[in-house]
């Protein structure tokens, strides 16, 4: 199967609604291995399509008026994403998509060669749509986005989410400096975020094979950075697969104590030890558990310190998942904020008086951050909240993170 065929396939799958873009990738590239080149086109264009989707509908609307079905559809959005944004030959664009046209090769044959002989002018149509339609983003996320951070902010947010993701990995210190691996390689350069955050072109596959590196954005170490999780400690990581976050904490403890990480999934705790091994953490153990629940095999007052890095919207990821924007609704933000209260309810148990708790997101949404922390100090009086930290991609140039920390009442 040529990567084009993939890449239709990927978006009728994508289509369905049932998994993420980052899911069908996998489980496409499993079933149906491919060349470096043909993976990077294969992913580029899914993506790029996902990222772009407004905008690419917006054109087909332009240039046919009337139903399309999905497997055309698919088929013109992944020809149009080549035209517009893709330096692919033009006629490779055409003749490639007409391949994979089937019975409507004659309608994708004409739409694409209209969409090349008109383009100045339907990209005149794009700049003249609507900001959602421009920037490929839901109305809903760009007026509640208006809202708290005002249009400018928006503006700056809804390109960032559209822009490739850089690359960062953490030096993980329990096996090398963050000096060795720069001089390691000739692509990689300090971040000037945080210390142990390297951005690389190209991650050398030695660095991740002999557990030199975690791949992470520098805004998922704030959290663990205001957790402060001492050598010697017991420490509760209660969401913590695949491990980014538990693997630092460990880094940060010198690899001395006592980790206990969980997750809801065995899929996703069979990640988490993977990544315990591979950068050689021994203190952790990965257990699949809900934290939610209360009993067995997690005690009360036991735990100096516990990381609550709670599911959320993902809003302050967007640049990474691409085709989250799709997915969200209204009702994730009543929905999601109420989970993340029980999680933090029940954890709270947990501590041990003294304790301190840090409550993480990659959520830019109020509900998720500062109101829950409101929420928080009403709803749990063993709690007193201490401070909070965020990363915003349109401050600070990394993704959108949150994190705030309590204590538990002696
Ligand atoms: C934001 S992700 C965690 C990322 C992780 N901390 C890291 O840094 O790699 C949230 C995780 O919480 C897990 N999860 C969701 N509900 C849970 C629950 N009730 N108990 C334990 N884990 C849960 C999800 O499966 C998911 O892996």
């Amino acid at each position: 199967m040529n990567p084009r065929q993939s890449c239709v396939l990927a978006l009728l799958e994508w289509e369905k609604g049932k998994y993420f873009s980052d899911e069908i990738l996998h489980t496409s590239l499993e079933k149906n291995p491919m060349q470096p080149l043909d993976r990077a086109f294969f992913m580029e264009t899914f993506f790029g399509v996902l990222r772009n989707l407004s905008r690419l509908d917006f054109l087909i609307g332009q240039l046919r008026e009337g139903r399309i079905d999905p497997q055309t559809r698919a088929v013109l959005r992944l020809g149009l994403y080549q035209i517009f944004h893709m330096r692919t030959a033009p006629h490779a664009a055409v003749n490639e998509s007409v391949a994979l046209g089937g019975r409507a090769r004659g309608l994708v044959n004409a739409i694409l060669r209209r969409a090349l002989r008109e383009k100045e002018a339907l990209e005149s149509d794009l700049l003249a749509a609507s900001s959602a339609v421009r920037t490929s983003h839901p109305e809903f996320l760009i007026a509640r986005w208006e809202e708290v951070f005002g249009p400018e902010a928006t503006r700056i947010l809804c390109e960032w989410n559209n822009e490739p993701a850089d690359v960062h990995v953490r030096a993980n210190g329990l096996r090398v400096t963050v000096g060795e691996l720069l001089r390691s390689s000739t692509s990689a350069m300090p971040s000037p975020v945080h210390p142990l955050a390297i951005k690389v072109e190209h991650i050398p596959p030695s660095w991740i094979a002999m557990g030199l590196c975690y791949v992470q954005d520098p805004s998922t170490l704030l959290s663990c950075d205001l957790l402060a999780p001492q050598p010697g400690e017991t420490v509760l990581d209660a969401c913590a697969a695949p491990g980014g976050k538990t693997t630092y904490l460990a880094q940060l403890m010198h690899d001395q104590g006592r980790i206990i990480a969980c997750d809801l999934y065995d899929s996703r705790v069979a990640r988490l030890r993977e990544n315990l091994k591979r950068l050689g953490v021994t203190i952790a153990r990965a257990i699949r558990h809900d934290c939610m629940q209360a009993g067995p095999p997690l005690d009360p007052d036991s735990f100096d310190r516990i990381l609550v890095d709670a599911p959320c919207s993902n809003t302050g990821v967007i640049r990474r998942r691409v085709d989250v924007r799709w997915r969200l609704t209204e009702e994730d933000f009543i929905r999601m904020p109420a989970q993340q209260l029980a999680l933090l309810r029940r954890t709270a148990t947990l501590l041990k008086p003294g304790g301190t708790l840090v409550y993480s997101t990659c959520s830019l949404e109020p509900e998720e951050n500062d109101l829950l922390v409101e929420k928080v100090c009403a709803a749990i009086p063993s709690l007193r909240f201490v401070e909070s930290r965020r990363a915003l991609p349109f401050v600070d140039r990394i993704d959108g993170a949150f994190a705030a920390k309590f204590v538990r009442e002696k």
